[in-house]
């Protein structure tokens, strides 16, 4: 499975947003180290706090599934340039992904921003910094 792949697999994904309130549908591809590949889209709700976006959704389903070791990430929607990220996204592509994992921002007219975990969310806050000494 290579990028321009992912990205597809990402608008496929996009086609079944649940987007009553926005219409602003989003889609993402999550490609595991095995070539597994996990689609989300945004699902909203009238309790407009409850949406869940297309990158955590990909996320959840994978990890619920028992995978959780990722090569990369896509995500498309209908923006002017490659579509950006929501923070609670980056913060669980900081959890579950490596700092340089590829992840692929695009949108329908074919614009790609390809950045990384590290780069989405610099200074992440992660386990490691719950560490202290006792
Ligand atoms: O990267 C993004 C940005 C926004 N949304 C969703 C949340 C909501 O349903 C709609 C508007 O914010 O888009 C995503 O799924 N991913
Ligand atoms: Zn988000």
């Amino acid at each position: 499975m290579d990028k321009k792949q992912l990205m597809e697999r990402a608008r496929t994904a996009r086609e079944l947003a649940y987007v009553p309130y926005s219409k602003f549908q989003v889609g993402a591809a999550l490609l595991t180290r095995d070539g597994e590949v996990f689609g989300g889209c945004n699902i909203e709700n009238s309790g407009y706090s409850m949406t869940n976006c297309a990158e955590r959704t990909a996320f959840f389903k994978a990890i619920s599934e028992g995978s959780r070791d990722f090569a990369a990430l896509a995500v498309v929607a209908d923006t002017p340039g490659p579509v950006s990220p929501c923070g609670a996204c980056r913060q669980v592509m900081a959890e579950f992904c490596d700092g340089d994992m590829p992840v692929y921002l695009t949108n329908l007219k074919g614009d790609v921003l390809e950045t990384t975990v590290s780069e989405l969310l610099p200074g992440a806050f992660k386990a490691e910094d719950m560490d202290h000494a006792e």
